[in-house]
C-alpha cells in the first residue's frame, strides 16, 4: 500500500459515481434536539469540502453519520461507488481525526499509528513498513519511538493523522482538527494535509468555523446553518493558484474568503431569526 497509489483515470464514456451520497438526512437526539433535518450532501471522490458552520449546526453529527458512529433518525448514506461491508460501511475503511489527537499515552507513536492495523489483525511485522511509510508522510519517521508527551501539539495532531491514513482509506474524515492549535502551527497543518491530499488522490470532508482555512483548503464549501442544522448554501472554489503561502495574500484567495464570509453571516442571521 502506498499513499501515493494513483487509481487508473477513468476512460471519459464512464460516469463516475459518487463517494457518497447522504440523502435528506435527519438527526432527534432523544433530548429532543433536532441537529440534523433534512440534510442531502453528494461528495465525489477527490473532493476537499469543507463544512463551515456556526457552532451546533450539526457539522460533526453529519460527519460522525457519515463515519458509523452515529446512526440517523431518518433518510439515508449511499456509497454509490464501494462494496459495502456488514456494518453498511464501505469497505476500504474511512479515516477519522478528531478534534483530540485522542493518542494512547502508554504507547509509542508507532503504537499508536498501528493500532487500526492491530484491530483488522494485522502483525507488527506485517504494519511495520506501511506504519513507517505514514509516518515519513507527516514529517515524523524520526519519532516513531517517542511517547505522546514528548511531543508538541502539532505533532501530536500529525500522529492523529498518520493513524487515520495507515489503512489507506478513500475517506478522511477530520474534525476542527486544528482548532486548538496556534495559528502558525495550524497554518503547517493545513499545508500538509492539502499535500496529501494532493498526493494520494484521497477526498476529504473537513469541518472548520473557520473561514479563512475553509477558503484556504478546499475546493467546495458547504455552509451549514443551525435550529435545525441544514445546508444553507454549497458552491464550488477553483483557484488556478497553487495554495501556498502566495495564495494567502492574494485577491483570488481575499475574495474566496469574502463569499464564505458572506454566506457564513447570513446563515448565522438566518439561525438568529429563530
Ligand atoms: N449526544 C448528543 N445528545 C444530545 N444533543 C446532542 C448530542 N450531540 C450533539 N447534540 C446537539 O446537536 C446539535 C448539533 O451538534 P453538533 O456537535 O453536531 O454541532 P457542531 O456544528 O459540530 O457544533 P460545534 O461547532 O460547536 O462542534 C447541538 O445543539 C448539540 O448540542
Amino acid at each position: 500500500m502506498s499513499l501515493a497509489e494513483t487509481k487508473a483515470a477513468p476512460s471519459k464514456e464512464i460516469r463516475k459515481r459518487p463517494l457518497v451520497v447522504m440523502q435528506s438526512v435527519s438527526k432527534v437526539f432523544s433530548s429532543g434536539t433536532i441537529a440534523l433535518s433534512g440534510m442531502s450532501l453528494t461528495v465525489e471522490s477527490g473532493e476537499f469540502i469543507s463544512l463551515l458552520g456556526p457552532s451546533g449546526c450539526g457539522k460533526s453529527t453529519a460527519l460522525r453519520i457519515i463515519a458509523g458512529l452515529g446512526d440517523a433518525t431518518s433518510g439515508k448514506i449511499d456509497w454509490p461507488s464501494s462494496r459495502i461491508n456488514s456494518k453498511g460501511l464501505p469497505e476500504g475503511d474511512i479515516g477519522f481525526v478528531f478534534q483530540e489527537p485522542t493518542l494512547m499515552p502508554w504507547k509509542t507513536v508507532f503504537g499508536n499509528v498501528y493500532l487500526p492495523l492491530k484491530l483488522r489483525g494485522v502483525s507488527k511485522a506485517e504494519a511495520s513498513a506501511r506504519i513507517m511509510e505514514v509516518l515519513a508522510t507527516v514529517g515524523l519517521e524520526e519519532f516513531a519511538d517517542a511517547y505522546p508527551r514528548e511531543l508538541s501539539g502539532g505533532m501530536k495532531m500529525r500522529v492523529s493523522i498518520a493513524r487515520a491514513l495507515v489503512t489507506n482509506p478513500k475517506l478522511l474524515l477530520m474534525d476542527e482538527p486544528f482548532a486548538a492549535l496556534d495559528e502558525i502551527t495550524r497554518q503547517k497543518l493545513n499545508d500538509d494535509v492539502l499535500r496529501l491530499w494532493k498526493a494520494t488522490g484521497i477526498t476529504v470532508i473537513f469541518v472548520t468555523h473557520s473561514v479563512f482555512e475553509s477558503a484556504y483548503l478546499s475546493n467546495r464549501i458547504v455552509v451549514m446553518k443551525a435550529r435545525p442544522g441544514r445546508v444553507h448554501a454549497d458552491f464550488p472554489l477553483t483557484t488556478s493558484l497553487e495554495r501556498d503561502s502566495h495564495y494567502r495574500t492574494s485577491e483570488e484567495y481575499r475574495q474566496a474568503c469574502e463569499t464564505a464570509s458572506r454566506s457564513l453571516i447570513e446563515a448565522i442571521g438566518g439561525a438568529e431569526e429563530h
